[in-house]
């Protein structure tokens, strides 16, 4: 089944009378990175634990490549969970080898994937040791050999990168990046909205239950209001004011923040500024994830 999408559809779910899930969509394409963030207790491990198949929604459907994920095709989907599943006291090579048979590999399927797993994640000298006696890191780096030992079609990872020093962050960005690039859906959680930004090629929010965006980090800018950077040496203060739309929203030195409402005219911004003498930088500037992140919470979302 590998080549289709992971689609989230309409999801809700209770717990007790906490709405905890109402009416989540989104959809993970063949080959994307979709990084799913939210505060916490948004809902973003209940909506992942649903796709998995491992919690019941109340309504709504999780498909993959058009069918509804049963018993049989969760097997072909990689997770990561939150609260980390592994035996402590078994050996990472039993334990990822355990892990592989269980999703139906052969037992000299499952060595051989382990191995490349092993090798791939800088885990080959810890194959003997117990989880327990591992660093949270390397902890780390076998539950996600776990969630790829059975080379799966789909993958689904909560939080994967937290607790990681940079290096095995780089590791950890590769090996999702080659993952997706074989034509397989990823989606992760982060609360790490840079790395999120940098990384994927679309982003979900969710809010209270509630996706409050999904998109393009650029998309979402694009609906956000734009800013612009400009520097100009010889003007005073309060040069921008005269400029329909425009509103100050940094300022130092020479160089000038502007926000600029959508019937604003950049080109009316530049003209004061040259008025004031020469404009050594005139540039758009990009907004952050964060700076959406902020907003999607603290309004509810954009439009
Ligand atoms: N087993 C449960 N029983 C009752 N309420 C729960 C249960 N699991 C989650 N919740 C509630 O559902 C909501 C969503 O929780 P969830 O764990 O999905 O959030 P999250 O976005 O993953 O948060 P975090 O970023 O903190 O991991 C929260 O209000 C949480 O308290």
């Amino acid at each position: 089944m590998p080549g289709g999408a992971l689609e989230i559809d309409a999801i809700s779910k209770r717990y007790g009378r906490k709405v905890a899930l109402d009416g989540v969509t989104f959809d993970v394409r063949p080959g994307e990175l979709f990084g799913f963030v939210g505060s916490n207790g948004a809902g973003k491990t209940t909506t992942m634990r649903i796709a998995l198949g491992v919690l019941a929604a109340d309504s709504g459907q999780v498909r993959f490549a058009g069918e509804p994920v049963t018993h049989e095709t969760r097997t072909r989907i990689g997770y990561m969970p939150e609260e980390r599943g592994l035996y402590p006291k078994m050996k990472v090579l039993d334990q990822l080898v355990f892990l592989a048979e269980l999703h139906g590999l052969s037992t000299n399927d499952a060595h051989r994937a382990t191995e490349l797993w092993l090798a791939r994640l800088g885990l080959g000298e810890r194959r003997k040791d117990e989880v327990q006696k591992l660093s949270l890191g390397n902890q780390q780096r076998v539950q996600l050999a776990a969630a790829l030992v059975h080379d799966p079609d789909v993958l689904v990872l909560d939080e994967p990168f937290s607790g990681l020093d940079p290096i095995a962050v780089d590791v950890m960005s590769v090996v999702l990046r080659e993952k997706a690039a074989t034509g397989v859906p990823v989606v992760f959680s982060s609360h790490q909205l840079d790395l999120v930004e940098r990384l994927c090629d679309r982003v979900g929010i969710i809010r209270d239950g509630r996706m409050v965006a999904v998109g393009t980090v650029e998309g979402l800018t694009r609906g956000a209001g734009s800013r612009l950077v400009v520097t100009a040496p010889a003007a005073r203060p309060g040069w921008a004011s005269t400029v329909p739309g425009a509103r100050v929203i940094e300022s130092s030195g020479a160089t000038t923040v502007l926000e600029l409402a959508s019937s604003a005219d950049d080109q009316a911004v530049l003209a004061a500024a040259l008025a004031t003498g020469p404009v050594t930088e005139f540039s758009r500037q990009r907004r952050s994830l964060t700076e959406l992140f902020r907003d999607a919470v603290a309004q509810g979302g954009f439009t």
